[in-house]
C-alpha cells in the first residue's frame, strides 16, 4: 500500500478541552478523501493540524510521501472557506501570490494561464476581489492553491459560502480539476452529497474528541461526474450509511 499522507496519534487540546485524542489517518496516493462530521467534532482542527497551522498539536508521526510534515509547507496547501484573497491584488496577482512568496514565479506563466483558463477566470484576470462573485472568488482561491502544484490539497469547506447553484457548478469544476490533475486531497465538508460526489473514500468523525466512526470506500469508480454518481444504485444506501454514522457519532459524543 502506497500512502501519501500518514498521520499517527494526533492529540489536540485547547486549554482543558480535548478536541482530538490519539487519532490516526492514512491517505493513499492520489486519493480524494472527505471528512464529514457534526459541527464542532474537530474536522477543521484535524485539517489545520495536517496543514501545520496548529503549533499546539501533538502528533506522533506526520509524513507526506515519507518526509516529515510539521510546519505550513507548499507541499500541503490549504484552501479556506472564506477564500483568503488579498483585496488589493487582482485575480492574477492573487493566483501568483504563493509563487511570488516562494520566488518561483519565473517560468510559471504557462501554469498561471492554464489555471486562469481552467477556472474560467481569464476575462477577470485584472479584476479585484470586490468585483467578483462568491463562486469566482472561490475559484481564485483554488487556483492559487493549485498553482503551487501541491502534493496534498487541504480543502476546508471550500464550497460552503456559495449559493446552491454556484455550489453545484463548483463541484463539477473541482471534480474535473481533480480528475485532470490527480491530486491527493482531503476535503472537510458538512454536505453528505458533496462528500459522495467528490470522494474515493469518506471518513465520518464523531466527537469531540474526534474519532473515526466510519471509514468507507466509494463504490463509484473514477472518472466520476455528478450525474452518474447520483444515479448510481449505491448512492442512496451509501448516503443512509453516512447519515446513520453521523447520528451514532453525535449520540455517543
Ligand atoms: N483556537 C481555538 N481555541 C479554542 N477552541 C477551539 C479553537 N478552535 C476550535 N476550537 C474548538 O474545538 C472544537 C472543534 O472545532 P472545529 O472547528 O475543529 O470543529 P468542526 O468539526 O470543524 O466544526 P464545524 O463543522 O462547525 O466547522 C469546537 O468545540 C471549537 O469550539
Amino acid at each position: 500500500m502506497t500512502y501519501s499522507l500518514e498521520v499517527e496519534d494526533v492529540n489536540v487540546r485547547f486549554r482543558d478541552h480535548v478536541i482530538i485524542d490519539g487519532l490516526t489517518l492514512r491517505v493513499e496516493n492520489d486519493e480524494f478523501v472527505s471528512i464529514v462530521g457534526t459541527s464542532g467534532c474537530g474536522k477543521t482542527t484535524l485539517l489545520r493540524t495536517i496543514g501545520g497551522l496548529l503549533p499546539q498539536a501533538q502528533v506522533g508521526r506526520m509524513t507526506l510521501h515519507g518526509t516529515e510534515l510539521r510546519t505550513p509547507e507548499p507541499r500541503a496547501t490549504m484552501v479556506f472557506q472564506h477564500f483568503g484573497l488579498f483585496p488589493w491584488k487582482t485575480v492574477e496577482q492573487n493566483i501568483r501570490y504563493g509563487l511570488d512568496v516562494q520566488g518561483r514565479s519565473n517560468g510559471m506563466d504557462a501554469r498561471v494561464e492554464q489555471l486562469l483558463d481552467v477556472m474560467s477566470l481569464t476575462a477577470a484576470r485584472d479584476k479585484y476581489p470586490y468585483q467578483l462573485s462568491g463562486g469566482m472568488k472561490q475559484r481564485v482561491g483554488i487556483a492559487r492553491a493549485l498553482c503551487l502544484e501541491p502534493e496534498l490539497l487541504l480543502l476546508d469547506e471550500p464550497l460552503s459560502a456559495v449559493d446552491a447553484i454556484t455550489r453545484e457548478i463548483m463541484q463539477r469544476e473541482v471534480l474535473g480539476i481533480i480528475e485532470r490533475e490527480t491530486r491527493t486531497a482531503l476535503l472537510v465538508t458538512h454536505d453528505l452529497d458533496e462528500a459522495i460526489i467528490m470522494s474515493d473514500r469518506i471518513i465520518v468523525l464523531g466527537g469531540p474528541p474526534a474519532r473515526v466512526v466510519l471509514d468507507v470506500r466509494s463504490p463509484m469508480p473514477r472518472p466520476r461526474d455528478i450525474d452518474s454518481v447520483r444515479s448510481h444504485p449505491d448512492y442512496i444506501p451509501l448516503r443512509s450509511q453516512l447519515w446513520d454514522s453521523l447520528q451514532s457519532g453525535r449520540v455517543a459524543a
